[in-house]
């Protein structure tokens, strides 16, 4: 059986004094797993992938990501878990004054990798996502598609163990976000747990073995307990 990389126990969130935007999320993710997060607009999807990414953390309840229980965790550790974790953000998030290049560059260069191991995998991955020809581009000159496909590009340059992704197709067109949902998969077959946020029914369609997390109004719909108690062995890869 896989363990699981994140798990919620009554989480709640609410921002400010606001009521709450997400109530009671009981729900594991498996190691290894393809899940897609669907609802409404305004369902709380943003919500819950940042508690995930760590912007955000619950007003309420318990939370634990890698098997270490968030709550109990100094703020200071909080930057050595964030770069476990690849985030497509729903507005990008790249760097104005950075080409693709290195935008594309940057977790590498974190994590201490030398320029001679940066060129070679930032090129194949822009090449991959279609960019090869815009590398020296800044994010100002670039399309909200383009700039869509800099930020998964840096998202999963660094090959991390959680992929969390806001929507990540939608500024593309259908080929293109056949190609990004490849990317994904093939980092899943790897061992990347993957979160896909999206309203996309084709997208799903098209991964026919990953799991649904669906909100509505803030509550997780799991008519059958399967996210609270994954059975044994799941792993929800495609
Ligand atoms: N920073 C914030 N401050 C106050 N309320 C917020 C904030 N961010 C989100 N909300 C509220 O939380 C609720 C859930 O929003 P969220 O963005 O998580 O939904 P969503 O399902 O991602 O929607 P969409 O599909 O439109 O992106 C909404 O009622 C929204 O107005």
């Amino acid at each position: 059986m896989t363990g699981s990389i994140v798990e919620f126990d009554r989480v709640g969130l609410r921002y400010g004094t606001g009521a709450e935007v997400l109530c009671d999320l009981d729900f594991r993710l498996s190691e290894g797993g393809f899940y897609f997060l669907t609802g409404p607009s305004g369902a709380g999807k943003t919500s819950l992938l940042k508690l995930l990414y760590l912007a955000q953390r619950p007003t309420r309840g318990r939370m634990s990501l890698f098997g270490e229980e968030l709550g109990e965790l100094p703020r200071e550790a909080l930057p050595s878990y964030r770069r476990r974790i690849g985030v497509v953000f729903q507005d990008f998030r790249l760097i104005r004054h950075l080409s693709a290049f290195d935008n594309v560059a940057l977790p590498l260069r974190i994590a201490g990798y030398s320029e001679a191991e940066v060129e070679g995998p930032v090129r194949e991955m822009l090449a991959w996502v279609g960019l090869a020809d815009r590398a020296s581009a800044r994010p100002p000159t670039l399309s909200g598609g383009e700039q869509q496909r800099v930020a998964i590009a840096r998202a999963v340059i660094a090959r991390p163990e959680l992929v969390i992704a806001d929507e990540p197709t939608g500024n593309v067109d259908a080929a293109m976000a056949q190609r990004i949902l490849h990317l994904l998969t093939a980092m899943n077959r790897l061992g990347t747990t993957v979160i896909v946020a999206t309203h996309d029914v084709g997208l799903i369609a098209a991964t026919p073995g990953a799991q649904l997390i669906r909100l509505e109004k803030g509550l997780l719909v799991d008519p059958t307990g399967a996210l609270r108690h994954p059975p044994r062995g799941a792993q929800g890869a495609p």
